[in-house]
C-alpha cells in the first residue's frame, strides 16, 4: 500500500450529487466524494450501485439533478476518460484510435508515434489487425485504456480497466498507475470488480445505493472495521448501512421534496471552446478514414441514384403490352377465322365490307391481340381469373350499319335511326381494375376505331377530319429528346425522382454514419475528449458533400448526359439537384441527435421517404390532391423543388419565375429549419443530445 498525499487539494469534489434517469428512483442520493490530487482513488460497490454514473457525472457525460462537481481540469485534454462501454470507432485499427485521441489532445505526430508504441508495447495491444473489431474483448479495453492515458493527462478516470486482463498485466497497470500519482502527480479515479486490487490505491470510496458509506486510506478502512481484508470490510460497512435508515429517511424526504438545489452549472465544461485546427484534423481524417473502409457502401450510395434513374427509364419503356382483349364478333358468327378467309377490299375501293375484320387487324398495331369467345359470358370469366383484359362484341350487320350511319344525312329524319345506332356501335367491357392500362386501353380502341374509319375515308376520297373528333390538339412544349408529338409519362417522373434521390441518399448515409457513432458511445467520447459539435458536425458535413456531389454528378449524367432527358436551362437545374441534399444533410444530423434508437430512426427515415414520393407529384399531379393534402403539401421538402427542376430543365425557367424561385426558397427554408432545430437540440439540452441515452 501507498501513503496518501493527503495535504493535496482536491482534483474533483462531489457535494450532494442526485441523479435518477427515470424520474422516480434514484441512482445519486445526495453523494459527496472528494479525490486530492496526485493520488488514486479507488471506487467500489455492488454492481448498479452507480460508479459508472458518478464517473459519467465527473467528467460531464451525464448531467446532474442537483449538487456541484468541482475539478482541477482547465481544459478537456487534461482529461483521460476510459468508459465502461469502451466506446471505441470499430473501423479504426490500434494506431489509428491512438493517432485520432493524440491528435485530438493537441500532440504533435511525433509525441503520438513514440507515446503509442509506448502503450501498445506494455498493455500488449496487437497491431496486426486491420480494425477494433477483429480484437478480443480484453485487447479493445487496453486500447481503450491507452487511449485515455495517450496524452498523459494529469487527471485520469478509468471505468473498470482492468476487466478482462491477465493478473500479471493487472499488476502492471497498478504499478503504471501509482508511478503516474507518486511521480508526475497525476490523479486517478479507478471503479473495478476486483476489490482486493484497491489497497493499492490512496484512498477507497464504497459505495451502495447511490452514497459513499466510507472514503478512507485502505489501512484505515482495515483497521477501523476491525478486518482481515476490504471485501470483509465492505461488507461489513454494507450490513451497518442497511441498519442505518435514518439516512435513507432523510434522503428519500428530500427526494420526495424536490428541496435539493439545482446545479449552477454542469459537472466539467471546458473553459475555452474555441474552434481547434488540429482537433477538427482529427475528425476529419476519421471521417475520410471511414470513407475509404466504407467504400463499397459509398460505391452503393453512388450507384443506386443512377440505377435508379436507369431503372426507372427502362420501367417506363413502352406500353404495358402485349394486351390480351376477348373478341365476340357476332358479324361472323362462324368465328373470327372467317376474317382471315375473307378478301380484304383492295386499297382503292370504296367499300364498308367486313369492318369487324379491319377493326381487329388495326387493334394488333397497338399490340391488342384478340382472343376469339363463343359469347360475352364465356369472357367475363376470362376476365375475372385476368386472362384478358376485356371484352369487345360486334354486332350483327356491324360494317352495314355502319356504312349506313354514315351516310345518314341528318339522322334525325331516318325511322330506323336507333337501330342503325345500336348495330353500328361495339360494346367494350373492360377490366377497370388498373387505371392505367385501362386508360391506354380506352385510347386504344379510341384510335383504332377511328383508324379504320379514317382508312375508308381515304379511299372513298372523303375528307378525313370529318370521322376525327372536332378538336385539334398541338403541344407547346416538345421533348427534346423524343422529337415527336408523343407525351412520354419519364419527362415528368424523372425530374421528381432525381430530387427524391438527391435528398434521400445523403440523408440515409449520414443518418447511418452518425448514429452508429453516437450509439457505440464513440462520439460521446470524443466530446468529452474535447471535440466541440461545431468541429463534429463541420467536419462530417464536408465528407457528406464530397460524397453528395459525386451522388449529384453522377446521377445528373446518367439522367441528362447518357439518357438524354431534356436540360434546357443547364445552370439551374443542376443547382436545383445539388442543393436538395442540403436539407437531406440537414436532417440526418438532426434526427439522430434526437431519436436513440436505431429501429426508430430507420422505421422514422422510410416513413418520411415513403410519404414525401407519395405527395410529390410524381405518382399523381397535385392539382388533382384532396384541398386539404394540397394544403399541407408546402411541408413536402422535395415537393416546390421538383416542380422547379421539371420546369427548368424541360421548359428552359430560369429565376424570372416564381416557380424556380418558390424551389430554391423552400429548399433553403427547410435547410435553415433544420439547422435551427440542430441548434436548438444542441444548446437546449446542453451538448447532450450527443451523448446518447447516457444523458
Ligand atoms: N442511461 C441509463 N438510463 C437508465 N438507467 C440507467 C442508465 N445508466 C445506468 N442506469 C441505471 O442506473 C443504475 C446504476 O448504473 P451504473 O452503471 O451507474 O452502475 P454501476 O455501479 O457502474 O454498475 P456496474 O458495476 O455493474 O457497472 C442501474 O440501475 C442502471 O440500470
Amino acid at each position: 500500500m501507498t501513503t496518501m498525499n493527503g495535504n493535496q487539494p482536491p482534483a474533483i469534489r462531489v457535494r450532494g450529487a442526485y441523479k435518477t434517469y427515470d424520474g422516480r428512483s434514484y441512482v445519486l442520493r445526495g453523494l459527496n466524494m472528494t479525490v486530492s490530487q496526485g493520488t488514486i482513488y479507488g471506487l467500489l460497490g455492488p454492481s448498479g450501485c452507480g460508479k459508472s454514473t458518478l464517473l459519467n457525472a465527473i467528467v460531464g457525460l451525464v448531467g446532474l439533478e442537483a449538487g456541484e462537481i468541482s475539478t482541477s481540469m482547465e481544459t478537456k485534454s487534461d482529461l483521460g476518460f476510459m468508459p465502461q462501454q469502451m466506446a471505441l470507432y470499430e473501423r479504426m485499427n490500434t494506431f489509428e484510435t491512438l493517432s485520432y485521441y493524440g491528435n485530438i489532445a493537441g500532440m504533435s505526430d511525433e509525441e503520438i508515434k513514440k507515446r503509442s508504441d509506448y502503450l501498445i508495447k506494455f498493455l500488449e495491444i496487437p497491431t496486426a489487425v486491420k480494425d477494433n473489431i477483429s480484437l478480443s474483448g480484453g485487447q479493445r479495453r487496453r486500447l481503450s485504456l491507452a487511449a485515455a492515458l495517450i496524452n498523459n493527462p494529469p487527471v485520469i478516470v478509468l471505468d473498470e480497466p482492468t476487466v478482462g486482463v491477465d493478473p500479471l498485466l493487472r499488476q502492471s497497470i497498478w504499478s503504471y498507475l501509482i508511478h503516474l500519482t507518486e511521480k508526475e502527480n497525476k490523479t486517478v479515479v479507478i471503479t473495478t470488480h476486483y476489490i482486493e486490487e484497491t489497497s493499492q490505491a490512496h484512498k477507497i470510496g464504497l459505495m451502495r445505493s447511490g452514497v459513499l458509506i466510507s472514503e478512507d486510506t485502505p489501512k484505515n478502512l482495515l483497521s477501523q472495521n476491525n478486518s482481515r481484508s476490504l471485501e470483509e470490510t465492505f461488507m461489513r460497512l454494507s450490513h451497518l448501512q442497511e441498519c442505518d435508515k435514518l439516512h435513507d429517511e432523510k434522503t428519500d424526504e428530500v427526494i420526495r421534496h424536490n428541496t435539493y438545489e439545482k446545479p449552477s452549472k454542469p459537472a466539467f465544461t471546458e473553459k475555452s471552446k474555441s474552434f481547434k485546427s488540429k482537433r477538427f484534423k482529427a475528425e476529419i481524417m476519421k471521417n475520410f478514414l471511414f470513407v475509404k473502409r466504407d467504400f463499397i457502401v459509398i460505391l452503393f450510395t453512388v450507384l443506386v441514384p443512377i440505377t435508379t434513374i436507369l431503372c426507372a427509364h427502362f420501367a417506363e419503356h413502352g406500353e404495358p403490352s402485349p394486351y390480351r382483349l376477348g373478341v365476340v364478333n357476332e358479324e361472323f358468327p362462324s368465328g373470327s377465322n372467317a376474317c382471315e378467309r375473307w378478301q380484304l377490299p383492295k386499297n382503292e375501293s370504296c367499300d364498308f365490307a367486313n369492318l369487324s375484320c379491319r377493326f381487329l387487324k388495326n387493334l394488333e398495331t397497338k399490340q391488342i391481340f384478340p382472343v376469339e369467345l363463343a359469347s360475352k359470358e364465356q369472357g367475363l370469366i376470362m376476365v375475372r381469373r385476368a386472362e384478358i383484359w376485356g371484352i369487345i362484341r360486334f354486332p350483327r350487320n356491324y360494317s352495314e350499319a355502319l356504312e349506313r350511319r354514315t351516310a345518314l344525312q341528318p339522322i334525325n329524319d331516318n325511322p330506323d335511326k336507333d337501330k342503325i345506332i345500336d348495330s353500328s356501335t361495339v360494346d367494350v367491357w373492360l377490366d377497370e381494375s388498373n387505371v392505367i392500362i385501362d386508360y391506354l386501353l380506352k385510347l386504344h380502341l379510341y384510335d383504332v376505331i377511328l383508324d379504320t374509319l379514317a382508312d375508308v375515308y381515304n379511299k372513298c376520297g372523303w375528307p378525313l377530319r370529318v370521322v376525327q373528333l372536332p378538336i385539334k390538339m398541338e403541344p407547346v412544349y416538345l421533348s427534346q429528346r423524343l422529337d415527336t408529338f408523343e407525351l412520354d409519362p419519364r419527362d415528368s417522373v424523372l425530374p421528381v425522382m432525381i430530387i427524391v434521390l438527391m435528398f434521400t441518399m445523403p440523408m440515409l448515409y449520414g443518418i447511418a454514419v452518425f448514429m452508429e457513432e453516437r450509439l457505440c458511445g464513440a462520439c460521446a467520447r470524443s466530446i468529452v475528449a474535447g471535440v466541440t459539435p461545431f468541429e463534429m458536425m463541420i467536419s462530417h458535413l464536408v465528407v457528406q458533400m464530397i460524397i453528395h456531389t459525386l451522388q449529384m454528378a453522377s446521377a445528373s449524367l446518367m439522367m441528362y448526359g447518357f439518357l438524354g432527358y431534356d436540360i434546357r436551362n443547364i445552370p439551374i437545374t443542376l443547382t436545383l439537384v445539388f442543393t436538395q441534399g442540403f436539407p437531406g444533410i440537414a436532417f440526418s444530423f438532426f434526427l439522430p441527435l434526437v431519436v436513440n434508437s436505431l429501429i426508430a430512426v430507420g422505421i422514422i427515415c422510410t416513413g418520411f421517404v415513403f410519404l414525401c414520393v407519395t405527395v410529390s407529384g410524381a405518382i399523381w399531379p397535385v392539382e388533382g390532391f384532396h384541398p386539404l393534402l394540397r394544403s399541407l403539401i408546402w411541408l413536402n421538402p422535395m415537393r416546390y423543388s421538383s416542380t422547379a427542376t421539371f420546369h427548368s430543365s424541360y421548359k428552359g425557367w430560369g429565376l424570372e419565375e416564381p416557380t424556380i424561385l418558390y424551389g430554391f426558397g423552400s429548399l433553403l427554408s427547410w435547410t435553415v429549419i433544420f439547422v435551427i432545430a440542430i441548434y436548438l437540440a444542441i444548446v437546449l439540452s446542453k451538448n447532450r443530445v450527443f451523448l446518447g441515452k447516457n444523458a
